[in-house]
């Protein structure tokens, strides 16, 4: 058999490369931000295998509560949300927990405690579950501040302050796309492995797209710069109009953003004074990732990194993507 046939046996698995890159970057070698990811890749993995078998294991369908956001919670809400705090707990890395599906932050005690924070949105785009369209998982880390032993205001803190950030997106494959700072990698879980292979390694948002991605159905409310700005896209005076696609899952649309370049919008507005995307587990891993490829992340007034939260479950507008079609954006708040 030529080996030029043979499988590659050189495979970059994401324990390996985040444990490389941060050796590279002399970044905590003792190695506790990778034993916090490697925890979080473990939940991705236990997402996406019950994700797989929803339907034939009763996993569809609500759980028969109601979250903090007054959101019915689907089975596998409560299920990936219960992962997360376990295995998040039990790594011994965390010193504080925020979930979207738990109203207050979970202080963790100090037997299992450590220097991270972490946010996250354990399952995004709950509407999806039951069709079997795209659906993710967002998380957020910071470090606890010198001298703190762990509370609410370690995370109540700017976005660009993250040391990390990442979403495992569950579709026809689970793909695990992570930033420690140093630009943006994707990978893509090796089920019969049971590893996550880097595949998308140092992903750049092209600079400009042709697709926007908005939920037009709320359109009505949307303010001036908004109607504007997608007219121009719309019915531009020189060359072909943009493509509408909109999944209706953030994880999907920011995913295929980062992929193919464009915009994804979901603007506050006439109804939604605040938006609807949270700021700490949604919009801020989301602009930490989408400024790690090169793009730019917007609230249309403001650098969402910048934002410095008041409460943990704050909404924000959100734009993002290719840094062009951004800045186009921005000129209509201007
Ligand atoms: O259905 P809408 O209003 O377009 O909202 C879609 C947005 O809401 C969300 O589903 C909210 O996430 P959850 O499923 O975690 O509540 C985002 O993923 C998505 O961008
Ligand atoms: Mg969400
Ligand atoms: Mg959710």
């Amino acid at each position: 058999m030529a080996s030029e046939e043979l499988p590659s046996t050189d495979i970059i698995t994401l324990t390996r490369h985040v444990l490389h890159d941060q050796f590279r970057l002399g970044v905590a070698v003792t190695g506790d931000l990778t034993l916090l990811l490697i925890a979080i890749q473990t939940t991705s993995k236990f997402i996406a295998t019950n994700v797989r078998k929803a339907r034939l294991i009763n996993l569809v369908g609500l759980a028969g509560e109601t979250n903090v956001q007054g959101e019915e919670q689907k089975k596998l809400d409560v299920l990936a949300n219960d992962i997360m705090i376990n295995a998040l707990r039990a790594s011994g890395k965390t010193a504080v927990l925020v979930s979207e599906e738990n109203e207050e932050a979970i202080i963790i005690d100090e037997r299992n405690r450590g220097k991270y924070c972490v946010v996250f949105d354990p399952l995004d785009g709950s509407s999806n579950i039951d069709a079997g369209v795209n659906i993710g998982t967002i998380f957020g880390i910071y470090q606890i501040k010198p001298g703190s032993t762990g509370t609410i205001h370690d995370v109540l803190r700017a976005g660009s302050e993250m040391v990390a950030a990442g979403y495992t997106m569950y579709g026809s494959s689970a793909n695990l796309v992570l930033s420690t700072g140093s630009g943006v990698n994707g990978y893509t879980l090796d089920a019969a492995l049971g590893e996550f292979i880097l595949t998308h390694p140092d992903i750049k948002v092209p600079s400009r797209g042709k697709i926007y991605s908005f939920n037009e159905g709320n359109s009505v409310y949307f303010h001036e710069p908004v109607v504007e700005y997608l007219k121009s896209i719309k019915y531009p005076t020189a060359g072909a109009p943009y493509s509408a696609r909109y999944i209706g899952s953030m994880v999907a649309d920011v995913h295929r953003t980062l992929l193919y370049g464009g915009i994804f919008g979901y603007p506050d507005d006439k109804k939604s004074k605040s938006g609807k995307l949270r700021l700490l587990y949604e919009a801020f891993p989301m602009a930490f990732l989408t400024e790690q490829a090169g793009g730019v992340a917007t609230t249309g007034r403001v650098r969402i990194l910048d934002i410095v939260p008041k409460s943990i479950h704050e909404r924000c507008s959100v734009f993002l993507g290719s840094k062009e079609d951004v800045q186009d954006l921005i000129k209509f708040y201007e």
